[in-house]
């Protein structure tokens, strides 16, 4: 898969691809990341990227022409069609399902914005999707492009090893994560559940499936109403509330 960050700080994302997973993926050769500044398509001597916003305001907003060159640059660079995604809280929520579905394109173009945003012309003619990481504003695209790199990078088949693809797992399939414990067994912050010591591998696969509907049945109701439960998982749930509301 390839990736074009369009960036005033284009370095920025390709530092925080740099390690672990998402790292090994680009030494596999399983993802290439490739940054353009807007500024090295912006003429004159000041190279200027951003302008006043036309009906006043505070802030400055970026002009039209550099962030179109560079995109175009980014797209003439690779053969195959690319997603142009601009990363904005004005975008739609990102989760699990968006990330499957953009990791299996084989090339985006992540546009990230600074100052108070891009001029609506170059969205409305360049941009195929808008998504926001959350409700809040950050400095820049760049933070929500690295998490996006390192989302789709993890979907990449043969980035994952094993215990890392158990991991990925569990929020795949809707659930938030059981609690996981290490040594020591006994620790002035607490014990491990006895059934992880049990060996008993089917009431260790059972409680840890109750630990994950419990915790998303209190912290993340709204993932719960998504699942259609069955049966088996219904009657662990009924147990962990039982327990939980005893
Ligand atoms: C995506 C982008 C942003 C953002 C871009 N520029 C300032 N904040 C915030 C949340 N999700």
């Amino acid at each position: 898969m390839r990736v074009d960050v369009v960036s005033l700080f284009p370095e920025f994302v390709a530092q925080c691809a740099a390690f672990g997973v998402v790292g090994r993926a680009q030494e596999r050769g399983l993802l290439s990341l490739h940054g353009w500044n807007p500024r090295d398509y912006a003429p004159g001597n000041y190279r200027r990227v951003d302008d006043r916003p036309f009906g006043g305001g505070p802030g400055m907003v970026m002009l039209i022409d550099p962030l179109h060159d560079a995109i175009e640059a980014a797209r003439a660079a690779d053969p195959r069609e690319a997603k142009v995604v601009y990363l904005t809280p004005q975008g739609a929520r990102l989760t699990q399902a968006k990330v499957r579905e953009l990791a299996a394109h084989p090339r985006l173009i992540l546009l990230c914005g600074r100052y108070e945003g891009v001029d609506e012309r170059l969205i409305e003619a360049e941009v195929d999707e808008e998504l926001s990481i959350g409700d809040y504003v950050l400095s820049g695209g760049e933070l929500a492009a690295a998490v996006v790199v390192d989302a789709v990078a993890r979907l990449q088949e043969g980035a994952l090893n094993d215990a890392e693809s158990a991991a990925q797992d569990s929020f795949e399939h809707g659930l938030l994560d059981c609690p996981h414990y290490t040594r020591p067994v006994e620790h002035p912050l607490g014990h491990v559940p006895e059934v992880l010591l049990s060996g008993n591998h089917a009431e260790i696969a059972r409680w840890r499936r109750m630990e994950s509907l419990g915790r998303t049945w209190l912290r993340r109701p709204d993932l719960l109403d998504e699942q259609a439960l069955g049966k088996a998982d219904r009657a662990l749930l009924d147990a962990f509330r039982a327990r939980y509301l005893q």
